[in-house]
């Protein structure tokens, strides 16, 4: 469904992606590892649109897409869920969800504002709350049903967990699953290395840019020399 191929981003001189491959299945859920300052978060923001590639392809449905803005690939069916949120802080819960609201690029409606509601119990009883007024893992959960809103084929979550008490990262990892059920494929970074080799089917490990490892995430988990030496504090 995604296939990223040969990718190679730059920020001004210094070479941050380096020849990167990547595929995401129809309906699978992937993890993306690699420790601080790795190349995790350029390479979603290179595949988003968010800073061009220098060279290689973004193939979508089997569509190039490379260099393609931000906006095209949310209307294709790519919703992301940025590593410090992004919700919008001066409207309410109600109205962050709402403007959301679209059917999927296939006319899939899965998604509605009740059934967001309904997995995150937390937001119903804050619909009239701003953005601002939110925990931090009240945010999140409202960036995550942003997302849902706009019925992706694909989601993308950078850090979801990053900064949150253990219970609410339990309640994130549940949802993250939830998400997976419904047919909606996943593309995961998280700091937590076991817990998104334990919620995806493959995962990639980046180091310096380029893919030093990947497979099946039961494979992975099974080694943890690899995970020690590219993961390891
Ligand atoms: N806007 C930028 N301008 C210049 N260099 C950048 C920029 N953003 C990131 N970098 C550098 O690119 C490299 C990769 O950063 P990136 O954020 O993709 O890593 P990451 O694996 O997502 O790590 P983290 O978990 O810390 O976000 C790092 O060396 C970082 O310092």
């Amino acid at each position: 469904m995604l296939q990223i191929s040969s990718l190679n981003t730059y920020y001004g001189d210094s070479h941050i992606l380096q020849g990167v491959d990547l595929a995401i299945a129809p309906g699978t859920a992937v993890g993306l590892l690699g420790r601080n300052g790795m190349g995790k978060t350029t390479l979603i923001r290179s595949l988003m649109g968010y800073v061009p590639a220098a060279s290689g392809k973004v193939a979508w449905q089997g569509r190039d897409v490379t260099g393609c803005p931000p906006e095209r690939m949310a209307r294709l069916g790519i919703g992301y869920v940025p590593e410090g949120r992004g919700i919008f802080p001066n409207l309410s819960v109600r109205e962050n969800l709402v403007m959301s609201a679209r059917r999927g690029p296939t006319g899939r409606k899965d998604w509605t504002y009740e059934r967001v509601l309904d997995t995150f119990p937390r937001l119903a009883e804050r619909l009239d709350n701003g953005g601002n007024q939110l925990s931090g893992g009240e945010q999140q959960m409202l960036s995550i049903g942003r997302a849902l809103m706009t019925n992706p084929d694909l989601m993308i979550l950078d850090e979801a967990t990053e900064g949150l008490a253990p219970l609410i990262v339990a309640e994130i990892w549940k949802v993250i699953a939830r998400i997976g059920t419904t047919g909606i494929s996943t593309l995961i970074v998280d700091r937590n290395y076991h817990a998104v080799l334990s919620h995806t089917d493959s995962a990639v490990v980046l180091e310096k840019g380029q893919v030093v490892a990947g497979g099946s995430s039961a494979d992975l988990l099974a080694q943890p020399e690899t995970l020690a030496r590219y993961l390891g504090v």
